[in-house]
């Protein structure tokens, strides 16, 4: 009997994915559950014999046996368990991630308060200020008021604090997700240095990078690709930061951008769009496009930015069971121009021109993100080109967070105020939430619980990853040996176990592989990387390479050097779509996700895997008689 036949592949089961998003509806929960018991059960991790170590060896078993346990009586077999559980893990892990988000709520918001800084002359006078765990206490004379957020750092916190809570609403991006975070607060509050941050101490858009190239090298049953366009809004336009500015015009090459309705997603018209190959590539182009962004001096800071800076991040994930199916998703990373009182400011002229924008376009924002959170029928989306960009990334099952920055500095009460009562509109703490000490208390335990199974699934992934690795290795190894003796038979026989040709099915063909799909494709350390198949299709022309492989590209002194090749790069024409994972274009709306369709592929893939499953718990343990190779 042909293995194929045979062996339940993990085409059957392998793509959590799909159904992984719709954990809200059903019991997806609790039938992912069952099914890990059932995997566990099967797999035997207390059992040497069927320990994932054991699927390494050379298993002596009887021909009944074989039949009736035709799932991991080869390595084949082994490999598919691993995936299946491997892809069970994955799907726990996503319901988990939904899970969390149930709790806290698709619109999160965090505050930041900003240290005073070491070159102050004067020690500032303070805002009574106390967190309270998610509260904010503020007293300044009389008056004392209360804020509640979700999440509050104080001043002593550090860029990787903040990220480790950024980190999951990332991870949901990843997941097929569009996502919003936000830098909101005064002037000079710090908002560019939570999203930029500086050398030595990265913000939230190069941690940010380096999580999504890290994860993506995780997964292997999702291929992501990423493409990057950065654009800012000022005075309620929009320009596109990836491409070199001249003097007097937005745009060299005479385009504007346009916002675009493409059925129920959103496009710009003409906004360059680059397919980015590592995180120091991406932090490349993203220092090079900052350096064109508008800023000036203002009482508050020095360099303050007098725009919204906007960066996207497209994240394409190509299914390896089926190459035509991809599915992308929006990570808006955004830093918002900061919010004035021009009485305090002595804003004037074109700086004060330029906050008046900076507040119209803040209150649409309010206004949506509150809209949103009440649930109106009528969520106010065209009042500015912000909301109107962020359309299809604000509300439905996309998840927002804002982090709002505030200063602890007396003088700066009133901008303090102003911030925290934009936040409790967006958090809608007025709005009859249950803050009591309990609910909350309890809240979070149970918020904890899940974040901790979240991690724990990710810890399981990654065994389960590192063991699917080392037998490909060594069915790799088995299958050269195997076609060195076809070659050659009195060379390879020296090097070769007996028991190896006892067993001639794991000898499959380099031709049956590819047939067979990813499944038995080569081992991952053997395929190309995304980051080399990506390198064969740049156009060499256009980009030099060696501005941002291996090398952080943000040191002013290198900006510098490369400011040639920067410059020839950005003639390029927009759009740069060279994914090297799908034939179709980065962004495709249509086949965005249809939450019906998905339910539909989650009860198919359902039935398969309980069929799988069914079949693999009928398996005896099996007898080994070698130990591993590698
Ligand atoms: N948490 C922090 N730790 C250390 N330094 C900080 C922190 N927050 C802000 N700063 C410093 O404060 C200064 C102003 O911060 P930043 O430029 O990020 O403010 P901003 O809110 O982006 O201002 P604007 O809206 O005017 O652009 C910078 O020198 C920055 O390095």
């Amino acid at each position: 009997m042909g293995s194929e036949e045979v062996h339940p592949t993990v085409n059957d089961i392998k793509e959590p994915e799909h159904f992984a998003l719709e954990s809200r509806k059903g019991n997806s929960f609790s039938w992912a559950e069952s099914l890990n018991v059932v995997i566990e059960d099967i797999n035997g991790d207390d059992d040497p014999s069927t320990s994932p170590e054991a699927s390494c060896k050379v298993q002596t078993i009887d021909s009944k046996e074989e039949e009736d346990s035709p799932a991991i009586s080869s390595p084949e077999g082994e490999l598919a368990l691993l995936k299946a559980a491997h892809a069970l893990s994955s799907v726990n892990r996503r319901l988990a991630l939904s899970k969390f988000f149930d709790l806290k709520g698709n619109i999160n918001v965090f505050c930041r308060i900003r240290p005073h800084s070491p070159d102050e002359k004067e020690a500032p006078v303070g805002l009574i200020l106390k967190s309270l765990e998610d509260e904010i206490e503020i007293t300044s004379g009389k008056m004392k008021r209360n804020y509640r957020f979700d999440r509050i750092f104080e001043p002593s916190s550090s860029q990787d604090d903040v990220y480790s809570e950024v980190e999951p609403i990332v991870r949901s991006a990843l997941d097929g997700h569009n996502v919003c975070i936000f830098a909101y607060g005064q002037t000079g509050t710090g908002k560019t240095f939570t999203m930029e941050g500086s050398n030595g101490n990265p913000g939230i858009i190069p941690q940010t990078f380096q999580h999504m190239f890290y994860e993506a090298s995780r997964e292997s049953s999702v291929r992501y690709s990423f493409s990057l366009s950065m654009l800012e809004i000022y005075r309620n336009s929009l320009r596109d930061l990836l491409v070199p500015r001249s003097r007097g015009t937005t745009d060299p090459h005479g385009r504007s951008l346009y916002i675009q309705m493409a059925g129920p997603s959103i496009e710009v018209e003409n906004l360059t769009e680059i397919t980015i190959i590592s995180a120091n590539h991406a932090k490349f182009l993203y220092h090079r496009a900052t350096r064109v962004r508008s800023t000036s001096s203002t009482t508050a800071n020095e360099t303050s930015s007098r725009s919204h800076c906007l960066v996207r991040i497209s994240i394409t994930r190509t299914f390896s069971h089926d190459l035509e199916s991809t599915s992308t998703s929006k990570l808006w990373l955004i830093d918002l121009g900061g919010s004035e009182r021009f009485s305090k400011t002595k804003a004037h002229g074109r700086t004060l021109e330029e906050g008046k924008f900076i507040n119209v376009s803040l209150c649409a924002l309010a206004d949506v993100i509150s809209a949103l959170q009440t649930r109106q029928p009528h969520i106010p989306y065209r009042n500015s080109k912000l909301t109107q960009l962020l359309r299809d990334s604000l509300g439905m099952d996309s998840k927002t967070l804002v982090l709002v920055h505030i200063s602890s500095k007396e003088d700066d009460l009133g901008e303090t105020l102003c911030s925290l009562d934009f936040s409790s509109r967006a958090l809608g703490v007025h709005l009859g939430k249950d803050f009591s000490e309990e609910a909350t208390t309890k809240k979070v335990a149970i918020r904890e619980d899940v974040l901790s199974k979240m991690k724990a699934y990710e810890a399981e992934c990654q065994r389960l990853s590192d063991k699917i690795h080392a037998l490909e290795i060594v069915m790799k190894e088995k299958l050269q040996s195997v076609s060195l003796h076809e070659q050659d038979p009195d060379k390879s026989d020296k090097n070769t176990a007996p028991a190896d040709l006892e067993h001639p099915k794991i000898t499959i063909s380099a031709r049956e592989r590819i047939v067979r799909g990813p499944l038995f494709a080569l081992p991952r350390f053997m395929a190309s990387t995304v980051s080399s198949r990506c390198k064969k299709r740049l156009n060499l022309d256009s980009m030099d390479q060696r501005d941002f492989i291996g090398e952080d590209p943000s040191g002013p002194a290198k900006d510098q050097n490369h400011k040639g090749h920067s410059l020839k790069h950005t003639q390029k024409a927009p759009k740069v779509n060279i994914s090297p994972l799908s034939p179709e274009p980065a962004l495709d709306s249509e086949k965005r996700l249809n939450p019906h369709t998905e339910m539909h592929e989650f009860n198919l893939r359902q039935e398969k895997i309980n069929a799988l499953l069914l079949k693999l718990r009928k398996k005896k343990p099996i007898k080994t008689d070698k130990e591993p190779h590698g």
